[in-house]
């Protein structure tokens, strides 16, 4: 197995409180790897701290070989992003965010062929502002593909989505990987988790507090299924 991304101890405060608090985790190549856990566990931080937008302030971290903190220019050509809240310009065109977003990459996708393959084509010339939750997904996913990269992070993707359009979504994801795509999704569903992730990681506090396969999470705690594992293993049981 080769690891797309390696982290090792890795720590980020804001003022004086750790949103990272000595996290350690591995992401293989090819995998779809979630992060779920609590509201202010760190995962944003964390997904932030990888995608180089943020500084950790301690430990090591390696991603696609390289070092987000002194190689974040290539590595943000290496990596496509759809992070949490992520907004266009209302009045946007399908067809004119995929061309803007090329322009960012030196090495981009066609951006029309990635129009196509994700089924966007009919809706290049609609308005981002009048697009339904589930085609602005789509458009995300897509946009987060334009650069050609080989890890794309996805920071709660299907949040606010109806049923069907997260299942929509979630065949996305699996498609991304069968092309080849490392996927990193930061979710609060454990359906989904179970669904869609060979492994994850649960963190906590800014610790990672269970990391493994659904499956193997769900034996650690002892539970039928990944929700009951999750609260279990987080002892946030009250919320249910
Ligand atoms: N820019 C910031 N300045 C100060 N504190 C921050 C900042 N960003 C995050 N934090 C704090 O760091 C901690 C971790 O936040 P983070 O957003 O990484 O958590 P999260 O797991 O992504 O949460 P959520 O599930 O709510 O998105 C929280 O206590 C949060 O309040």
């Amino acid at each position: 197995m080769t690891a797309i991304i390696e982290i090792n101890e890795l720590r980020k405060s804001y003022k004086s409180s750790p949103a990272l608090d000595g996290v350690t985790l591995r992401v293989e190549r090819g995998e779809i790897f979630g992060i779920a856990g609590p509201n202010g566990a760190g995962k944003t931080t964390l997904v932030e701290c990888v995608s180089g937008l943020r500084q950790a302030d301690g430990g090591t971290l390696r991603v696609l070989g390289l070092d987000p903190r002194t190689d974040r220019r290539v590595l943000l050509q290496l990596i496509g992003a759809q992070l949490q809240e992520a907004a266009l310009p209302d009045a946007i065109k399908v067809a004119e965010a995929l061309r803007m977003y090329a322009s960012f990459y030196d090495k981009p996708a066609d951006w029309r062929a990635v129009m196509d393959e994700w089924g966007l084509a009919d809706r290049k010339n609609v308005r981002f502002a009048n697009l339904s939750g589930g085609w602005k997904q789509r458009l995300f996913i897509a946009l987060a593909l334009v650069g050609n990269p080989k890890l794309v992070m996805l920071d709660e993707l299907t949040t606010g989505l109806d049923p069907a359009a997260r299942r929509t979504t979630w065949g996305l994801i699996r498609e991304m990987r069968e092309r080849g795509v490392t996927v990193v999704l930061v979710t609060h569903f454990m359906d989904e988790a179970e669904a869609l992730c060979d492994r994850l990681a649960v963190i906590d506090r800014g610790h990672v507090i269970a990391e493994g396969t659904p499956r193997a999470l769900i034996d650690k705690a002892g539970s039928d299924s990944l929700e009951n594992a999750y609260f279990t293993l987080t002892e946030r049981t009250e919320a249910v």
